[in-house]
């Protein structure tokens, strides 16, 4: 038997093309001829599982092998092999054709090298890193002659007789001269690791040393013996392919330390699984999450049938849920086709609601079966669901149950508790429910502590999503204005019907300003008298909610940029109430009613934390000098 003849093609050669536009993405030669290996191993399984093949299944193997000095990597498996006329149908044909369509489509395409690394190429990305191609092969059929293919990427073949002796096939890629970095044994090793770490058929690269017990030595201790064994590269059942009941949590830890080693214990996990309309297996864990938002993303493996597609999984992840880590599977995620069209698939539009809707349902599953315990995860959950809230509306008519609300008593409250808590003592004149908030508990010490006196409730926003959370939940809740603590003197935080009266005359009240608009010396500052409670401070400096909300945006970009360009200004509200400022009424002498002035407006300035450098200094000694 031997033939010659050429590959039919409707287009022209395409492998030049082949190596030249997948220079980048090389590597993947290697993940579609170790799966092509492996689905011959998975057939022959098949086969012999439905009787149609009776003879010795042997132990499912697929080895991959590098000889420097031939310059040749090998790949053999014991699956079920090939005939003469399979070859021509399947090497020549298909995988001919399905490679032809492949560059046609892609050769003008900008992003070729992004969908490269993610689309089967098949059994022709061989001729990215090979001169010369030869398969051995030996198919289960009674009676198969072992047959020989052998393609030196032109677009002519060889078919002859072949040499081999067991059932499967063997590809013997002599490497060209520009791809020799993968005849190295540690590179080699290493793509193996990356795609190959869970195919559901034993790899084999080389070998490693193992000590097995061998008996005991002359003082009765046990004995260990060097041995050479096969060097298997990956596990053939991760527990994605598992059931959920078969599981515990030791083995999901134990899993997620093996895909992140230096990751600290994951929260909790989802173990996905579904079957219809789509396939998709996987399990995801919930992060302890970092700050550093970015760091933490492309943490989700995509696997299809436990090969290593790429961990770049947006669209089908929703991007709320791009924090989390883990593995996803499906044979139903299109690979081949570019990130526009990805985002159109229906099927991608499924999995992507099916994971929204699996994450919602595991976290209200959480917070109904043990709330303590969901409350003790909530500082690290607690980003996800926000940024879930804000930015997916599905999410939120799921999530609106169990979003918490965490005050600075460090109480959490739903969305609804929440609302229930604050209503009647925290509603405006206009019927608007003012919830106030803190962002630095610390540095806002004293406005919470003047809020807490009048019984008003403090939230905590001090994550990184909050600033976004604020603006979403007071456009999403009814007649609810939110208000930072330190926007405004305690009183006058919720604006309502029985003002408290100043004591002083217009004219007394005006008096007072001038003296302390002389004692500032700060820009920006507004000095206004207001009744105010008399056990609220003499002063207190406070930024507009609306004017700093304005100037954050224009800091983070926001197109504020008008407000970001305004200077600082600040609302200096003597409470006329007070008994210091009747006292510096009472003074005659200028000078003292000024440095009680200026001394005033300083606590003030302290107490927002806007007093430094050498302000402080002549602050202290100031202070120093009263006592
Ligand atoms: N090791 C092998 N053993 C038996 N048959 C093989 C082997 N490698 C390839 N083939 C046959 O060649 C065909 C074409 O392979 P190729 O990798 O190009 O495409 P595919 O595996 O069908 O699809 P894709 O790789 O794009 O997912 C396979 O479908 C299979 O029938």
């Amino acid at each position: 038997m031997e033939e010659k003849g050429t590959i039919s093609i409707h287009t022209e050669n395409i492998f030049p093309i082949i190596k030249k536009f997948l220079y980048s993405d090389n590597e993947i030669f290697l993940r579609e001829l170790v799966s092509n290996a492996v689905d011959a191993v998975q057939k022959i399984k098949r086969l012999a599982a439905l009787g149609q093949y009776n003879g010795e299944l042997g132990n499912p193997l697929v080895e991959v092998a590098v000889d420097a000095d031939k310059k040749t990597i090998t790949i053999t498996d014991n699956g079920l092999g090939m005939t003469a006329e399979e070859i021509k149908k399947y090497i020549n044909q298909v995988a001919f054709s399905g490679a032809s369509e492949f560059v046609e489509k892609f050769k003008d395409a900008k992003d070729a090298n992004e969908i490269i690394g993610k689309f089967g190429l098949g059994f022709y990305s061989a001729f990215m890193v090979s001169d010369l191609v030869e398969i051995q092969t030996l198919s289960y059929q009674d009676g198969a002659e072992p047959a020989r293919w052998v393609c030196d990427g032109s677009t002519s073949f060889e078919i002859s007789a072949g040499n081999r002796t067991t059932r499967g096939t063997e590809i013997t890629l002599h490497i060209n001269a520009e791809s020799e970095e993968f005849l190295s044994k540690n590179k080699l090793e290493e793509i193996l690791e990356k795609y190959g770490k869970f195919l559901p058929v034993p790899i084999k690269f080389g070998t490693r040393t193992e000590h097995v017990a061998d008996g005991e030595d002359e003082e009765g201790k046990p004995k260990t013996v060097a041995v050479e064994v096969g060097n298997i590269i990956n596990t053939t059942n991760p527990i994605w392919t598992k059931a959920p009941a078969d599981l515990s949590d030791e083995e999901y830890l134990a899993f997620y330390k093996q895909l992140y080693p230096y990751a600290e214990d994951p929260l909790f996990w989802i173990h996905l699984n579904v079957d219809y309309p789509f396939n998709l297996t996987g399990v995801l864990y919930f992060p302890k999450v970092k700050n550093d938002f970015d760091m933490q993303r492309n943490k989700i493996k995509l696997f299809s049938r436990q090969v290593f597609i790429t961990d770049e999984v947006k669209d089908i992840v929703p991007e709320f849920l791009m924090l989390l880590h883990g593995v996803i599977d499906s044979p139903d995620i299109p690979l081949n086709v570019s990130r526009s069209f990805l985002q159109a698939d229906s099927n991608v539009k499924k999995i992507n609601s099916y994971i929204t809707k699996k994450v919602a349902d595991k976290l209200q599953e959480l917070f109904n079966k043990d709330r303590k315990g969901y409350e003790e995860k909530w500082g690290d959950i607690g980003l996800f669901v926000k940024y879930g809230l804000v930015s997916e509306e599905k999410f939120y008519d799921k999530a609106k149950d169990f979003a918490l609300l965490t005050n600075t008593k460090n109480e959490n409250y739903t969305l609804g508790e929440y609302h229930d808590k604050v209503k009647d003592f925290q509603t405006d004149k206009n019927g608007q429910v003012v919830y106030i908030y803190s962002t630095d508990p610390a540095k806002q010490d004293t406005f919470i502590q003047s809020a807490n006196k009048k019984d008003y409730d403090v939230l905590l926003m001090n994550s990184a999503i909050d600033n976004h959370f604020i603006s979403f939940l007071e456009n999403k809740l009814e007649k609810t204005l939110l208000k930072r603590v330190d926007s405004s003197v305690a009183d006058k935080l919720i604006e309502k019907d029985e003002a408290i009266e100043s004591v002083l005359t217009e004219e007394q009240a005006k008096k007072v300003t001038d003296i302390f608009t002389k004692a500032i010396t700060k820009p920006g500052m507004q000095v206004e008298v207001v009744g105010l409670n008399p056990e609220e401070l003499p002063v207190t400096v406070t930024m507009d909610e609306f004017m700093r909300r304005m100037k954050e945006m224009a800091q983070m970009g926001g197109g504020m940029g008008l407000y970001g360009g305004m200077p600082d200004s600040y609302k200096v509200a003597i409470n006329g109430n007070h008994k210091l400022i009747g006292k510096i009424l009472l003074t005659d002498n200028e000078e003292e009613q000024g440095l009680l002035a200026k001394q005033a407006i300083d606590l003030a300035l302290l107490a927002q934390g806007m007093l430094t450098g050498a302000e402080l200094t002549a602050f202290v000694s100031r202070s120093v000098n009263l006592i």
